[in-house]
């Protein structure tokens, strides 16, 4: 049996696999954020601890004798997020997260001071990722900063609670902007722009290899044996391509969770920072990939779902009864899902979200059509940015929980001209791709372990849906422009 253990921003969700590459039962526990001023995203980490044991206790309750049987744990998680600890591995403030946008200026800062960036690191200095907001520590809180031995991710550091060890992954590191992203190894150069050096800085080993095993006392507690082995694990969304066995050059998918991805594999470091693309390694030594990321997709709807006080489900229903469709791709208001800023393709934490062309007639199944639409339209942006980074796509598949909603999924086809498909276990992002590394770091072999699972549905582009929507699209991307700096 392996665990898969996927620290989500809106859950932490385990998943336990059998040797043979079945899911034998799942458990999540969720997590709230916190914003305490504008533009600040933060968590506890200590609340990330506390949610995964609870959700190993439910697992263990439902699966007693697979639970027991656990020999290889892995770990997935939110990426870019800062755990700042000090010389005793105390934490030293709330965990700063990846949609985070504080950090504006400090990405200036941060690219006039390493000229080198672009070329080291792949990537456009954006707020969300972890060192403008080290920079950004450094100037408004310098004691918290003076006192900072380790700078943990957030998967990282739930491993230090798990093995005593401190240690990252290039596909998560990656997303720091202290990688050398085609030498998958840090650089003194942009640690060195942050005041940083490699000595507060996680040891790295390839996600499908062993980190460490599960402390003793804990691996007693949860009733398993000794010498549980601890994989390198990935960030999320490198950990849901392993789970839907996207490892080969062109392999893609969408992740619509909190954030919205589109990821596509390549077998090369392949930079394209104009584009507002990331290039990040993947979680396989070979392979690397690029992605474009929306700060808030099924996040969008999860936010007007508790705004109208009915849930997801019961929203779809509505939608589903009413049989205006076509009245409603002409007439219902357009929805910029910036609801907490964007990155691609705008590189925009100031982006606001809209409801735009509400009317008197306007009804609450519009709404929901119109947020599912506008983040539609903001994946055919990251969509559109990935081609301009000379990036081919046939198919993608869809994972995270927004891939309960199969309208969605067919709206999501409809917008971008590409087959959609769903496999079975999708909304489990991470976490099954999370178990699977368990596994490789166990010894399974890639070709075994991560294969594609089977498909559970297609959505193919509809032409005619398409031509209705391509002029709402026009208009979404023109409101942005209109909007930009009002
Ligand atoms: N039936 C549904 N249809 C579409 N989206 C849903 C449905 N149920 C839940 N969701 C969305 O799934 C999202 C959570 O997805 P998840 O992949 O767990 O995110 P994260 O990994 O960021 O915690 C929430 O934003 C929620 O609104
Ligand atoms: O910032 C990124 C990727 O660059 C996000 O994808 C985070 O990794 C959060 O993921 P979810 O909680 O939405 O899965």
């Amino acid at each position: 049996m392996f665990l898969g253990i996927d620290l989500g921003t809106s859950e932490v969700k385990l998943l336990l696999l059998d040797g043979s590459g079945q899911i034998v039962g799942a458990a999540g526990a969720a997590l709230s954020l916190s914003s305490p001023q504008p533009l600040w995203s933060e968590q506890n980490s200590d609340d990330w601890w506390q949610a995964t044991q609870a959700a190993v206790q439910q697992l263990r309750a439902a699966h007693p004798a697979a639970f027991a049987a656990v020999r290889g744990i892995g770990l997935s998680g939110q990426m870019h997020g800062a755990v700042l600890l000090d010389d005793s591995d105390a934490i030293l403030r709330p965990a700063i997260l990846w949609n985070d946008g504080r950090s504006h200026a400090q990405c200036e800062q941060l690219t006039a001071a390493a000229p080198r960036l672009h070329a080291i690191a792949g990537n456009l200095a954006m707020p969300g990722f972890t060192a403008p907001k080290l920079l950004w520590v450094k100037q408004h809180e310098p004691e918290t900063f003076a006192r900072v031995a380790s700078v943990l991710l957030p998967k990282d550091w739930l491993r230090l609670q798990l093995t005593g060890d401190k240690v990252s992954d290039p596909s998560d590191a990656a997303g720091t902007l202290w990688l050398d992203v085609a030498r998958r190894d840090w650089s003194d150069d942009l640690l060195a722009a942050c005041g940083l050096t490699r000595a507060q800085m996680p040891r790295l080993v390839e996600s499908n290899q062993a980190s460490g095993v599960l402390k003793p006392e804990l691996a007693r507690a949860w009733g398993l044996g000794p010498e549980v082995v601890v994989a390198g694990g990935a960030g999320d969304n490198a950990a849901s391509a392993i789970g839907i066995g996207a490892t080969r050059p062109g392999d893609g998918f969408i992740s619509l969770g909190t954030s919205g991805v589109l990821f596509v594999v390549n077998d090369r470091f392949s930079p394209n920072p104009a584009s507002a693309v990331h290039a990040f390694c993947h979680a396989l030594p070979t392979r690397w990939h690029q992605m474009s990321v929306m700060l808030s997709a099924a996040s969008c709807f999860k936010w007007f779902s508790q705004l109208v006080g009915h849930d997801e489900a019961a929203l779809l229903a509505e939608l589903a009864r009413n049989d205006s469709a076509v009245i409603r791709e002409t007439g219902a208001p357009l929805f910029l899902p910036y609801l907490a800023g964007e990155r691609t393709p705008h590189n925009d934490p100031f982006a606001p979200g809209v409801f735009h062309g509400l009317t008197a007639q306007t009804t609450r199944a519009d709404c929901t059509y119109a947020v599912l639409e506008g983040v539609a339209f903001g994946l055919a942006d990251g969509l559109d940015a990935l081609r301009a980074a000379g990036t081919q796509v046939h198919q993608l598949s869809l994972v995270g929980g927004g891939s309960r909603s199969h309208f969605w999924a067919q709206l999501i086809a409809d917008v971008l001209q590409v087959d959609i498909v769903l496999h079975t276990g999708s909304e489990a992002g991470g976490a099954l791709g999370a178990a699977r590394l368990g596994w490789l770091a166990c010894g399974g072999a890639v070709d075994t372990v991560c294969t594609r699972p089977p498909v559970a549905a297609l959505f193919s582009p509809d032409p005619q849906r398409h031509a209705r929507l391509a002029p709402r699209l026009v208009r979404f991307r023109d409101l942005y422009r209109r909007l930009r700096g009002a």
